[in-house]
C-alpha cells in the first residue's frame, strides 16, 4: 500500500509520516512554503511541487501506485486568512479541488482530510460534538468547511471515500525529539511559551483575561501530534476495512486548559518562571473550545495516549534541542 501525504514536510504531516513509514510506502508532496527539508523522512519518497498544479499530480499519480491520500497541505493562520482571504481560498480550496479532480481521474479513492475546530466558529456549547453547528468566522475555517462540503458532494457521484478529522489544538513533538513543531511565524501558545522560557522571547502575552471562563483566560483542548498521527492511520484502516466511510470526527483530549494553566504547566516542566504581559483579547478567539471525541473512540477505537504534561514535556525536549 502506498500513501501520498500532501504537506508531509509540515508539522503534523511529518509526525504522521514517521508513524506511517513503519507499515506503508509513503510519497510526500510538499512545496516547502511552510514546511522544512529537515522534517522530511528518509524512508519516504519526496516530490517537491504544488498540489494545485495538475502537471505535478499527473507526474506523481503516473509514477507511484497511490492507494490513498492524506491531505495536510494548507495555510492555517487565522489572522492571515482575514487579511488575505484569496490566498486561503486559492490554496486550501482551489488546490484541493485540483487534487480531488486528479484522484477521481486516476481512480485513487481513499482520502483523509485535515480539518479544524475553526469550522465550529464560536459554539454555544462547552463540549463540541460533530453534531454541533458549524459556523466558521474566518476564511481559514470557511475554507476547510467548503472542502468538507465538496467531499460530501463528490463522494455521492464518484468512487471516493473519505474521513474528515477536525483537530483541536495540535501540540507536542515526537518522542525521539527528532521532529517537532516548527512554524514561522509561530502563533501557537505552547511553542511561544517554551521559546520564551528558553530565552528566545523576552516575554509572553496573554490575550484577554476577561473571558467567561474560570480564570478569565481562554480554554482550549490540546492534543498530542502523535495521537493525531495515530488517528489518521486508524481512519485509513477503517476505510480499507469498510468500518467507516464519509465521516467527520473530532480529535481532542476532551479536557480544557486555560492559557494561565498552560503557562503554569510549561513553568513546571521547564523549571523556569515566565514573564507575563496581560494584553487585550485577540480578535476571533472563542472563550472555550473543548472536543468530545466519543464518536471516533466508538467507531474506530481511537483514544488519546498523552496528557497535557506529556504533551508539554515532549515539546520542551524538542524546543530545547532545537535551541542548542
Ligand atoms: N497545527 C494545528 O494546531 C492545526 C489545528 C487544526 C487543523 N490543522 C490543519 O492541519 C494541517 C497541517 O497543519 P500544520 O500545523 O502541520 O501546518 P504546516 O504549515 O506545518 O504544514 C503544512 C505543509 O503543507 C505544505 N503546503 C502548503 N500548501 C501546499 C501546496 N499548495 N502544495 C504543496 N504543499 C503545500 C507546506 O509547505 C507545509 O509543509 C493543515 O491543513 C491545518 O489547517 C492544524
Ligand atoms: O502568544 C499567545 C498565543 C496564544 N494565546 C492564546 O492561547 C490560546 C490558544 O491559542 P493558539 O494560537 O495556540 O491556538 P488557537 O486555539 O487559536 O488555534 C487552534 O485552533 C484554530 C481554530 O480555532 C486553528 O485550527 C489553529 O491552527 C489551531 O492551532 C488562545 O486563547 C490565544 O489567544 C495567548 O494568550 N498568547
Amino acid at each position: 500500500m502506498t500513501i501520498l501525504v500532501c504537506g508531509g514536510a509540515g508539522y503534523i504531516g511529518s509526525h504522521t509520516v514517521k508513524v506511517l513509514t513503519s507499515e506503508y510506502d509513503v510519497v510526500i508532496l510538499d512545496n516547502l512554503t511552510t514546511g522544512y527539508p529537515f522534517l522530511l523522512n528518509d524512508k519516504a519518497s519526496f516530490e517537491k511541487g504544488d498540489l494545485g498544479d495538475p502537471a505535478v499530480l499527473d507526474r506523481i499519480f503516473k509514477k507511484h501506485n497511490i492507494d490513498a491520500v492524506f491531505h495536510f497541505a494548507a495555510n492555517s493562520l487565522v489572522g492571515e486568512s482575514v487579511q488575505n482571504p484569496l490566498k486561503y481560498y486559492k490554496n486550501n480550496v482551489s488546490a484541493t479541488i485540483t487534487l480531488l479532480d486528479k484522484m477521481v481521474e486516476y481512480g485513487v479513492n481513499k482520502f483523509i482530510f485535515s480539518s479544524t475546530a475553526a469550522t465550529y466558529g464560536i459554539p454555544d456549547t462547552d463540549l463540541i460534538t460533530e453534531d454541533t453547528a458549524t459556523n466558521p468566522i474566518n476564511p481559514y475555517g470557511k475554507s476547510k468547511l467548503m472542502i468538507e462540503d465538496i467531499l460530501s458532494d463528490v463522494s455521492d457521484v464518484h468512487n471516493l471515500e473519505y474521513v474528515v478529522l477536525r483537530y483541536f489544538n495540535a501540540a507536542g513533538a515526537h518522542e525521539s525529539a527528532e521532529i517537532g513543531e516548527s512554524h514561522d511565524p509561530e502563533t501557537h501558545l505552547i511553542p511561544i511559551v517554551l521559546q520564551h522560557l528558553l530565552g528566545e522571547r523576552k516575554q509572553i502575552s496573554v490575550f484577554g483575561t476577561d473571558y467567561d471562563t474560570p480564570d478569565g483566560t481562554c480554554v482550549r483542548d490540546y492534543i498530542h501530534v502523535t495521537d493525531l498521527a495515530n488517528a489518521h492511520i486508524l481512519a485509513y484502516e477503517g476505510l480499507v476495512n469498510k468500518e467507516v466511510a464519509n465521516e467527520v470526527f473530532n480529535l481532542g483530549n476532551g479536557a480544557g486548559y486555560s492559557v494561565k494553566e498552560i503557562i503554569e504547566v510549561c513553568e513546571k516542566v521547564s523549571g523556569k518562571s515566565a514573564v507575563i504581559e496581560y494584553a487585550d483579547r485577540r480578535t476571533g478567539d472563542p472563550a472555550t473550545l473543548v472536543a468530545s471525541s466519543k464518536k471516533i473512540e466508538e467507531k474506530l477505537g481511537w483514544k488519546p495516549q498523552f496528557d497535557l504534561e506529556e504533551i508539554i514535556g515532549s515539546a520542551w525536549r524538542w524546543h530545547s534541542k532545537e535551541t542548542k
